[in-house]
């Protein structure tokens, strides 16, 4: 398929050179050569004998494909490790970076990582399609996290991940010895009892259910979750895992050192890769190929190749493009630049409620509520701001907050000319913006509440964790007060899931304006509602009168 070009052959992508594309599995240094740009990481992985890293859903859902993604990370200088779906990411998404699969954490033969021991020994593994995308996520987040993870995260990190056996009650607990809440429930053995004389769990540091008084809470909590019967570890000798590190997989420290560099690949069928790592550069390839899709995440792009065999010719990864990953605090918001994933956002949203006054944060809680439910944490993990929001599907889970939330896009185009548009008047139609095709979405601002200004989200789904919304919403309200009184000053009420677009509710918004925020508002509201949210009975997604409950 030809070998890969350096920049003076290349299409204009800028005036550095190229080098070989490198990637490394398990500490294993991999050259990969050009033409593979069709395929899949999870592809490339099986292909090269990995097969412990499975194919389920193909599209994100399951977590069956989870691996551990780690690189470099410029900015915050050091190392990032995160869980991805590699039924989803582009082969040459990864370049540059580690690659850790289940076959890289342990094995039988060379002895197993606590994750996999403690999951074995509580049962919670069955059939094992399942087992290595558990172990995965499990495995990222304890080499993600500073501390030890709390029994939340640790639930939060499953959520992508399906189990179609055990009822996930043995692999949770398989996981929560690894949670830690409190040192001195280690250390201080008379802390770990309650005045009441109930027993704390030195893993949770909630009353433990087995209220044993055993010399050593940790050892009877352990035996708990794991198999009672005498065995003979693996690998280690205490759940803790201490003797295991000495065969952790480091980063490798050529990839410290190496810089990325702006790649042109291709694949089958002449598919094109770009990578540019300049806005200008992207910009040029924008206006040499303005039916180019650019992609971060590809939990779409992916998605509509695949699944619905849709054949993009030029891909061009923004993800390495510094304009797109800006995340700035402004004295007036939030500036977000539309490369940044979800997972990064979600954790500036936490930052920023911990620093700013509390009534300048309710959009940003609002949204780490929505981001919640948004999908697996891979997903999150890849998928970005700008992607979700140029896919305008009539269900995106944020749409309707950026615009209840009053936020603006900042657009770019081939000339490197910005334009503002009102989040508001930015999706046109089913799956359509307000973007030319020589333009690209540069960034969003997301202006801070005021006093008295209130952002909520809403979604319901057939269930709750990792799941499309049958019904979203975002609303804002922004009251004055008037003597006794609360007066509606300014609002907007944006459903998803009831039209071909996130919907304003416009004659609602009318109604509302100038009256007092009480019963008869409410009473009021809902008949507009009504008339602003017209579900046809043959409407598209159908559960037509399900579906109308929730906007009333
Ligand atoms: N697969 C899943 O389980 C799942 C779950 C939840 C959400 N999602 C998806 O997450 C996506 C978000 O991110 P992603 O990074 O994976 O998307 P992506 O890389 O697949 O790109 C999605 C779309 O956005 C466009 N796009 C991306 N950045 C752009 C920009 N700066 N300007 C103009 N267009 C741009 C792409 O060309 C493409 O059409 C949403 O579109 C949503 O569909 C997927
Ligand atoms: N949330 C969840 N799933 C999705 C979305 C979203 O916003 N868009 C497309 N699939």
């Amino acid at each position: 398929m030809g070998s890969l070009k350096n920049e003076e052959e290349m299409e204009p992508i800028g005036g550095e050179s190229s080098r070989d594309a490198v990637l490394y599995v398990n500490g294993v240094r991999r050259v990969l050569p050009d033409g593979l740009a069709h395929l899949t990481l999870l592809e490339y992985l099986r292909d090269i004998g990995l097969t412990g890293t499975k194919l389920g859903c193909g599209e994100g859902g399951c977590g069956a494909c989870t691996v551990m993604v780690s690189h470099y990370n410029e900015v915050l200088k050091k190392c990032v490790h995160y869980a991805v779906n590699a039924c989803l990411a582009p082969l040459y998404s990864v370049e540059g970076m580690h690659i850790i699969t289940v076959e890289g954490v342990g094995s039988r033969k060379s002895g197993l990582h606590p994750v996999q021991e403690s999951l074995a020994r509580s049962h919670g593994s069955q059939c094992g399609f399942c087992t290595p995308g558990f172990i995965m996520s499990m495995y990222a987040l304890l080499r993600s996290s500073e501390l030890p993870p709390t029994e939340e995260q640790i639930e939060e990190c499953l959520a992508g991940n399906l189990c179609r056996c055990t009822g996930y009650r043995p692999i949770i607990d398989a996981f929560q010895v690894f949670a830690k809440t409190d040192d001195a429930f280690y250390t201080n053995t008379s802390s770990s009892d309650l005045q009441s004389g109930e027993f704390l769990c030195p893993s949770t540091g909630k009353p433990c259910s087995c209220k044993s008084k055993g010399l050593n809470g940790a050892e009877t909590c352990k035996k708990s979750t794991a198999n009672e019967h005498n065995y003979e570890p693996v690998s280690y000798s205490e759940v803790d895992g201490s003797t295991y590190t000495d065969k952790e997989l480091i980063f490798p420290p050529e990839l410290l050192l190496r810089k990325l560099t702006p790649l042109y690949l291709n694949g089958f069928g002449g598919l094109k890769w770009f990578r540019p790592l300049k806005i200008q550069h992207l910009l040029e390839l924008k206006a040499k190929f303005p039916d180019a899709k650019l992609v971060v995440g590809n939990t779409e792009v992916g998605i509509e190749m695949r699944l619905k065999r849709i054949q993009y010719k030029v891909l061009i990864s923004v993800a390495h493009v510094p304009e797109l990953n800006v995340l700035h605090v402004k004295d007036d918001g939030l500036e977000i630049g539309a490369a940044v994933r979800l997972s990064e956002l979600l954790q500036m949203f936490r930052k920023v409620i911990n620093e700013r006054a509390a009534h300048e944060t309710s959009s940003c809680k609002a949204f780490i509520e929505q981001i919640k439910w948004f999908a697996g944490t891979q997903i999150k993990n890849v998928a970005c701001v700008g992607g979700n929001i140029c896919t305008a599907s009539p269900i995106s889970d944020l749409n309707p907050l950026w615009m209840a939330a009053g936020a603006k896009f900042q657009i770019i185009d081939c000339k490197g000319n910005i334009r503002t548009i009102m989040a508001e008047n930015f999706f046109l139609g089913y799956r359509k913006v307000d973007l030319t095709s020589g333009e690209i979405l540069l960034s969003i601002f997301l202006p801070w509440t005021r006093p008295f200004e209130y952002v909520k989200e809403f979604k319901q789904a057939h269930r709750r964790d990792d799941d499309i919304a049958i019904v979203n919403a975002g609303m804002r309200v922004f009251l004055e007060e008037k003597g006794e009184d609360l007066v509606v000053s300014d609002s907007l009420i944006v459903y998803g899931g009831v039209a071909p677009l996130s919907l304003s509710a416009v004659k609602t918004k009318e109604f509302i304006i100038g009256k007092n925020w009480d019963q008869e508002l409410l009473q009021g509201a809902l008949k507009f509602l009504e008339i602003d949210i017209f579900l046809k009975e043959d409407a598209p997604g159908g559960m037509v009168e399900f579906r109308k409950s929730f906007n009333t």
